[in-house]
């Protein structure tokens, strides 16, 4: 008998991708993604326009989908269910004041943590509602229903059913990760009036079944569904290069870092994920192509012909501003050019900034949960680069383990769907994905040169 067929769909920054899965192994059986516009602040739906693109021919086949997606953005809707504004991205750093006024009106940093499990910074939900409310006050008095992401796109496979999961609500500012509940008045408190915030749906629970019957799960937030599809361990570090860098891991215990420098939201299940964003990931290299004139590969092989340290150049690469370490308003530093710097040099220290401020990332979130790193898992686009493979543990000082080629958030959020349909209380045993572990000899010079340009830098902004 033909098993059920679910699909998983990663609507992130850059692209909607959907992978068809076999419900009972978790064997991909197709494929397909789709362009989302560039920028900080979209409107939202392009991202429908792109899901029906990724979808076509795949949802036919399938008896269940999840939606997993970008975290934080605001969705703003009238009460026609139309966007009142451009979504703001998690990457947009115009509401940096807001979040410094929400945080002092929660009464300081350790207080913002307690009640939210993260300290806001601009990417947050909330930040951007107050901007909205300070910048665009007619908007904001429009704004009846206000969605995350992943539940625009989810609203729209129901139907118009609005609904969320604990993973994505705790990236909001407005939903408590100690009691698992939204928190209403700072909703209110950051909009300045009552909204309408989605239903939270449970881990396996069925959101809602459209009209030809297919079953929707929840959904969640990206980094939340591939947690799911990379069967963590406790301490595993999984550590993600996309647009945004993240080193997460899975905790049982609520993590409230009053620091600021690890957020901590709830997983998918019942659990909790500590984790450390950058803003400049993936992107530090398509630059570096870019003004270099060559392709990801090139790049990669251009890197690794230079020793490491890249003869002196060290790059602090806060392009787009920069969440971890909290500097809205930086941009990118070159230090150390000389007339003999050559292209490997120049692409040797696009690599290593990036791998050295994932390193900071993960030694934020195992300081944090006080466990030290058991293993370190890769994902996301620039996780497949030769050079990422081979640079990544000389900077990390540790073997890293890269799974097979994979869209792993669209799959964890295929998993969700096929838990919701199996009506289980446990996840779906999938076989996981085959895997590649790297190992190389330590090179903490490189940190080093990189920490004390980017402590050098803090006073610049
Ligand atoms: N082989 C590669 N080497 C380096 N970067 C890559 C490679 N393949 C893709 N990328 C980059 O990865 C990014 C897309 O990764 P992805 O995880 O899909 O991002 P997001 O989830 O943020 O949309 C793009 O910036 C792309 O240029
Ligand atoms: O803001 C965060 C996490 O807090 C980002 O990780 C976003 O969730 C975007 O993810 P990518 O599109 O970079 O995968």
């Amino acid at each position: 008998m033909a098993t059920d067929l679910v699909l998983g769909i990663d609507s992130s920054t850059q692209s909607t991708k959907a992978v068809l899965v076999d419900a009972a192994t978790g064997e991909v059986v197709a494929h397909a993604s789709a362009p989302h516009p560039t920028g900080t602040a979209v409107d939202p739906r392009a991202w429908l326009t792109a899901f029906d693109s990724a979808t076509d021919g795949l949802i036919e086949r399938a008896s269940a989908i999840s939606v997993g997606g970008q975290q934080h953005g605001m969705v703003a809707l009238d009460s026609a269910g139309a966007p009142v504004h451009d979504a703001l991205l998690w990457n947009d750093t115009r509401s940096a004041p807001q979040a410094v006024d929400l945080v002092a009106e929660l009464g300081g940093p350790q207080q913002c943590a307690e009640a939210i499990g993260s300290v806001l910074v601009a990417s947050f939900t909330s930040t951007k509602l107050r901007w909205l409310r300070d910048h665009q006050p007619d908007a904001a008095a429009r704004t009846r229903d206000v969605l995350l992401p992943h539940d625009y796109v989810s609203r729209h496979v129901s139907g118009g059913d609005v609904f969320t999961d604990r993973g994505d609500a705790s990236g909001t500012g407005y939903f408590s990760t100690a009691d698992d509940v939204w928190r209403p008045d700072l909703a209110e408190a950051a909009i300045g009036h009552a909204i309408a915030l989605p239903r939270i749906v449970g881990p396996a629970e069925i959101a809602g079944v459209t009209a030809s019957g297919l079953v929707i799960g929840a959904g969640t937030g990206d980094n939340m569904a591939a947690a799911l599809a990379l069967d963590l361990e406790p301490g595993d570090v999984v550590v993600s290069i996309g647009t945004s860098g993240v080193a997460s891991t899975i905790s049982t215990t609520r993590v409230a870092d009053g620091t600021g420098s690890v957020t901590g939201f709830a997983d998918a299940t019942g659990n909790f994920l500590p984790m450390g964003t950058t803003m400049n990931a993936a992107r530090i290299l398509d630059l570096q192509c870019a003004l270099l004139g060559v392709d990801h590969d090139e790049l990669g092989r251009l890197a690794l012909a230079a020793p490491a340290g890249a003869n002196g150049l060290t790059i602090s690469p806060y392009y787009a501003g920069e969440r971890t370490p909290n500097r809205p308003d930086a941009t990118g530093t070159w230090a150390g050019l000389t007339v003999s710097t050559s292209r490997e040099d120049v692409a040797r220290a696009a690599f290593e900034a990036l791998l050295c401020s994932l390193a900071d990332a993960v030694d934020l979130v195992t300081s944090m949960t006080g466990q030290p790193a058991r293993r370190i898992l890769m994902v996301g686009g620039a996780a497949q680069n030769a050079a990422v493979h081979a640079l990544a543990p000389a900077i990390f000082g540790a073997p890293v383990t890269v799974p097979a080629p994979g869209e792993y958030v669209a799959l964890g959020a295929a998993r969700q769907a096929a838990w919701a349909l199996s009506g289980s209380s446990t996840l779906p045993a999938w076989t996981p994905p085959p895997s590649e572990t790297y190992d190389a000899e330590a090179t903490p010079d490189v940190r080093q040169a990189y920490a004390a340009l980017r402590d050098r830098t803090a006073t610049w902004h």
